[in-house]
């Protein structure tokens, strides 16, 4: 197909016009090649290659082919195939010498040949016009292909900023495909796992529900055990409770009486400060009135002294007037006198001259007069002024003075208010001092612990610890014995081992206050032998700062007598110190002691004095021939002190004792009235140091110690007994012949405040008698709250089993 093209002109699909050629050029060739087929149909034979020019007609064939030349080149088509046969035609064999034969045969062939190329010629000059014509539609083309080129340009940058954008967002959806991927893996793997720990727990579960199984088994026979606890429990909580809610009424009450009491302290200061400011201002005033008195009395007789001043004044100028007139007369007499001498009997010019002269003195004189006469009564004029002025100040002295006069009466009936405002006050300040006291509770247990000292051994560990939790801080200790158990108590306060003695008298300076409002008070130190129970009531004198309660609670009681005298009380102080050994009373003060023994031990067979305790029916306590000393001040009182501490010594010795098996009883009566009010008190403080508690099994005690270690033990439990009935107001008091409780019974209970302080030895050799103090004193701390004796952490037989 190649071949038959390749003398074609191309073609160009859109070249319509040429198209239309070729088909009308195809048009020809069919019509030309239809013609050869008739042609060959007529001869009836194969044509030869390029049979219509080389198919030799005869000659008028051949004119009519040179004829038709013209017309019929353009109808004929060539064929490479048919140049070929053309050019390769050679001459018919025949006779090699006929020429006109060989010219014909040539004149044919070159006849055709001419056609052929006048043929080509055509076709080349068709080609050319059609290459033309194709050149210029190529420049349209090729127009039409750059404006196509550069939009497509355009719509290629176009889509490749569309691309861009979709790149970028396939970027994005690509890395949104990978993240979901990714999580769709982690879900996966969390299904994966999650599978896994179903299955897992699946397993677990059936072991678990065969465990449960048993646990149901064990659970019924625990909710048995349980329901029995819980009783158990329920009665705890509902006592715990009531407990709270005791101390936070407690806590509440407490908290508004401190406020009111602050309240009323401020209010008493600025009336006391009013007062003294009143006071002085009084003062100064008086004092301004009596100056104003005094220039009165001054401004008065300097009147009086003007007065008589002006009095004599007017007398002289009174003189003088008449003097002057005097003079006057005479002058006039003697210018008559002159006149008529002059006319009767002229005198001589001397006399007249000398007449003359005395005139002119006489004159000169009165002139003087006249003048000595103005300047007296400007004087007068003077003293008019000055005196009206005196009788301005002295009515304005007058009118100040009845002014003060009024201000002070103002100022007294003030103070008489103020003064009721305070004594007001100060019955206000007592009850509510009372009511704080009594909010705290009547009864209360302090404990001390005291150091460890070198007698306890070198590097010997605290038998003690202190609790830090909120409700346990400052009030909660524990004692750790060697097994390592913990015993933990509660107490009002617990003084730990650094405590010092001040800390200590802050804590109960209050109580002191109460016995001077007239409440009967007692406080008393209990404990081992050596746990620091006269370290902390007596201390030690001799050093200001270990003063222990006793000296610092009578300083105190001095020091408040002394400052409420401004208020008009009076005080009348009786102390008496007793000692209880073995039951026995001894007076520490008797004066007739001789030798320091006992008045009460029969002494070579003759009886001591007998100690009886009586109360009468107002409460009070009296001991038959005790001796009461009336003490006016601090140092009496240690002065008593003194001598008490060396009767007991010396009776020590001489009965072979050890002071701390006896208790010592400091008992201060206070009688107060105020001369203002006439209102009347009467207080007790019994301050006391117990005897040291001991257990027998300790003591190894045999005979007469075994004796008096019972008795102690027994007066010790029997005191406890008494406070537990007494704060429950039980009618059958258990006095167990104890002296001592019997002697305090009136300061127990009731109104009284008792304060007791458990002291405790933080050596672990003595954790046991510890254990038995905090035990006794944890079973007095609870009288106060009042809680049934079988509710308490302890039974109440625990204190008695502990002394045996
Ligand atoms: N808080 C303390 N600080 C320092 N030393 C103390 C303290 N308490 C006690 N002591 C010391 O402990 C020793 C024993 O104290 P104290 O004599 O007061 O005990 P006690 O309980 O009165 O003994 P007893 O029952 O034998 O009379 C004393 O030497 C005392 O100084």
């Amino acid at each position: 197909m190649a071949s038959r093209n390749q003398n074609r002109p191309p073609r160009s699909p859109s070249n319509k016009k040429g198209a239309a050629e070729e088909v009308v050029m195809s048009d020809k060739r069919r019509r030309i090649g239809a013609e050869r087929v008739e042609r060959q149909g007529a001869t009836g034979r194969g044509r030869p290659p390029f049979a219509a020019v080389n198919n030799r007609p005869d000659v008028n064939t051949a004119n009519e082919v040179v004829n038709t030349e013209g017309s019929e080149c353009s109808t004929v088509e060539f064929t490479k195939e048919d140049v070929d046969a053309l050019l390769n035609e050679k001459m018919k064999k025949g006779n090699t010498f006929d020429n006109k034969k060989k010219i014909e045969q040539m004149g044919d062939l070159i006849k055709r040949l001419k056609l052929c190329v006048r043929w080509f010629k055509q076709v080349e000059e068709g080609h050319i016009q059609e290459k033309e014509k194709l050149q210029a539609a190529l420049g349209c083309a090729e127009k039409k292909c750059t404006d196509t080129e550069t939009e497509m340009k355009n719509k290629i940058e176009e889509l490749n900023s569309a691309i861009c954008d979709l790149r970028k967002t396939i970027y994005s959806l690509e890395e949104r495909i990978a993240k979901e991927e990714s999580d769709k893996l982690e879900a996966i793997e969390r299904h994966r796992k999650e599978k896994e720990a179903r299955s897992a727990a699946e397993q677990m579960q059936a072991s678990l529900s065969t465990e449960l199984e048993k646990v149901r088994q064990e659970k019924l026979t625990a909710e048995q055990k349980a329901v029995s606890n819980e009783d158990l429990y329920k009665r705890s909580q509902e006592y715990n409770i009531s407990l709270q809610q005791y101390n936070s009424r407690l806590q509440t009450d407490l908290e508004t009486t401190n406020e009111s009491l602050k309240r009323v302290e401020t209010e008493k200061l600025t009336i006391v400060e009013n007062l003294s400011n009143i006071r002085g201002h009084n003062k100064a005033l008086q004092d301004q009135l009596q100056s104003v008195k005094v220039s009165q009395d001054e401004a008065t007789k300097q009147k009086e002294l003007l007065a008589q001043e002006l009095k004599c004044l007017r007398e002289e100028l009174q003189q003088i007037r008449d003097d002057r007139d005097r003079r006057g007369k005479q002058v006039q007499d003697l210018t008559g006198e002159v006149e008529k001498f002059k006319a009767i009997t002229g005198d001589t010019l001397e006399q007249l001259e000398s007449l003359t002269t005395k005139t002119r003195d006489l004159e000169e004189r009165c002139a003087l007069q006249k003048e000595q006469i103005r300047k007296l009564e400007n004087q007068l004029s003077l003293e008019k002024d000055k005196l009206k002025m005196a009788d301005l100040s002295a009515s304005e002295t007058k009118s100040e003075y009845e002014e003060q006069k009024r201000i002070i009466n103002e100022l007294q009936n003030r103070l008489a208010d103020k003064e009721f405002q305070v004594i007001e006050g100060e019955k206000l300040r007592k009850k509510l001092h009372n009511t704080i006291l009594e909010l705290k509770g009547n009864i209360r247990v302090f404990c001390r612990v005291r150091p460890l000292l070198p007698d306890d051994g070198i590097g010997t560990d605290m038998a003690v610890s202190y609790p830090t939790s909120t409700e346990a801080l400052g009030r909660g200790i524990e004692l750790v014995q060697s097994a390592g158990q913990k015993y933990p108590f509660t107490f009002d306060k617990v003084f730990n081992h650094e405590a010092s003695q001040d800390d200590v008298f802050t804590e109960i300076s209050q109580l002191v206050q109460s016995a001077l409002d007239g409440y009967k008070v007692c406080i008393f130190a209990y404990g081992q032998t050596g746990s620091g129970k006269t370290y902390t009531m007596m201390g030690k004198p001799d050093a200001p700062e270990l003063k222990g309660l006793i000296p610092r609670s009578l300083e105190q009681i001095f020091q408040i007598s002394q400052s409420l005298k401004d208020q008009g009380w009076k005080y009348k102080m009786q102390a008496s110190i007793l000692e209880i050994y073995n039951e026995t009373i001894r007076d520490l003060l008797s004066s007739n002691r001789p030798n320091g023994i006992d008045q009460a031990r029969p002494e070579n067979g003759v009886p001591g004095k007998q100690y009886t305790i009586k109360h009468d029916a107002n409460g009070n306590t009296h001991v038959s021939e005790l001796t009461i000393v009336d003490v006016t001040s601090v140092y009496e009182i240690s002065s008593l002190l003194q001598q008490a501490a060396h009767s007991r010594s010396v009776g020590r010795t001489q009965m072979n004792e050890q002071s701390s098996r006896s208790h010592f009883v400091f008992t201060l009566r206070i009688c107060g009235i105020n001369e203002n009010t006439e209102q009347q008190v009467q207080g007790v403080l019994n301050l006391i140091d117990l005897a040291g508690s001991e257990r027998l099994s300790r003591s190894g005690a045999t005979g007469d110690r075994l004796k008096e270690t019972q008795a102690i033990n027994r007066s010790l439990s029997s005191l406890s007994d008494v406070i537990f009935a007494l704060a429950k107001k039980e009618e059958h008091v258990p006095f167990r012949n104890s002296k001592l409780t019997y002697l305090l019974q009136p300061c127990l209970g009731g109104d009284s405040k008792t304060l007791m302080f458990v002291n405790i030895s933080p050596d672990p050799s003595s954790s046991g008698e510890s254990l038995c103090s905090l035990r006794f004193a944890a079973r007095v701390n609870a009288c106060e709250i009042g809680i049934p004796r079988r509710q308490t952490s302890m039974k109440s037989s625990d204190s008695r089993l502990s002394y045996g």
